[in-house]
């Protein structure tokens, strides 16, 4: 399958008082359409910047971020973002949080219509019942229900998840688990997911990219998962593979700290990436596809 995101020699670096420090450096990962990816690696060694890059939300120090043969130059619709905190109105009713973007992108959507996506959408997410509930009455899992619906009620081609599930507890994590991979199902939309569970990143990950730790924090090993999809819990559990995975990733957590500056540039030189090549003019859009202009979001980020 073709690539739909591809991060060529990406760095991220934030001036400080003593020099630049450098987050990210020499990065590169290639997403194919459609495939789900998680990105796991320490604490603060980098991957909610390496999604927020990706996101459109912050901008890249040095290197090229192609998404859909295009090089981004901020965020879009065609780039969903659910973060670990849904950020919701709290004054607002569930429907309404979700039509706040619907309105943005779809204005030219006569307003029932608009409604009727936002109501397909919490349905989707198993929260039909409560689209006419404030916002701060609803509980934590259920805002992140709204949270998730409004992302995908945008149509968008890919999925940014930041941590989606981190405030849940085990129970309506993994049943958000199920709706969302039932939603990846349906849209196919390319998926990158940064999570500090492992158990997670197995259960719903077709590759898990393993970040080495900051600073200059890069890819340092990439594990395919090779589970049969539709997936279920049980059957991932009891398969042959799944402890020799979970014991490589452990293994890779437990010395990632280790890896040298020295080493983290020879991982980075040791298989040179070609320049991606950017579509010249205008991606024709696939079959079916709509286009939208993207709106303008501010650069922000919450969770
Ligand atoms: N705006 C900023 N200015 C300076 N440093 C920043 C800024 N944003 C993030 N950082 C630093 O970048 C590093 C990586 O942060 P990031 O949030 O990407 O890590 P993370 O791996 O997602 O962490 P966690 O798993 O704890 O969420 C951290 O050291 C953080 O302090």
């Amino acid at each position: 399958m073709a690539d739909y995101v591809e991060l060529y020699r990406v760095a991220k670096t934030y001036p400080q008082t003593s020099g630049d420090v450098v987050i990210v450096d020499n990065f590169n990962l290639d997403i194919a359409e459609g495939e789900f990816v998680s990105l796991i690696g320490h604490s603060g060694c980098g991957k909610s910047t390496v999604l927020s890059m990706i996101a459109g939300l912050t901008t890249i120090s040095r290197g090229q971020i192609v998404v859909a043969r295009r090089e981004i130059d901020g965020p879009g619709p065609d780039r969903g973002v659910v973060f670990q905190s849904p950020c919701l109105l709290p004054w607002l009713t569930a429907i309404d949080n979700v039509l706040l973007g619907i309105d943005r992108v779809f204005p030219h959507v006569p307003r029932a219509e608009r409604r009727a996506m936002a109501h397909y959408y919490l349905e989707l997410v198993g929260l039909a019942d409560s689209a006419k509930q404030l916002a701060k009455e609803l509980s934590q899992g259920m805002q992140q229900r709204v949270g998730i619906a409004r992302a995908f009620a945008l149509a968008p081609k890919m999925i940014l998840l930041d941590e989606p599930f981190g405030m849940l507890d085990s129970l309506t994590r993994f049943e958000l688990q199920e709706v969302l991979i039932e939603l990846l199902a349906q849209t196919k939309a390319t998926t990158l997911m940064v999570t500090h569970d492992i158990d997670e990143a197995l259960f719903m990950s077709d590759r898990v990219v393993m970040m080495t730790s900051g600073p200059a924090a890069t890819v340092g090993e990439i594990l395919h998962v090779p589970f049969d999809r539709p997936r279920h819990r049980t059957a991932v559990l009891a398969h042959p593979e799944y402890h020799l995975l979970r014991h490589r990733m452990l293994d890779f957590l437990e010395h990632a700290h280790l890896v040298p500056t020295a080493l983290k540039s020879t991982i980075a030189e040791a298989e040179p990436v070609p320049a991606i090549p950017v579509a010249a003019t205008a991606v024709v859009p696939r079959d079916g596809m709509r286009v939208f202009p993207t709106p303008e979001v501010p650069e922000t980020r919450c969770g």
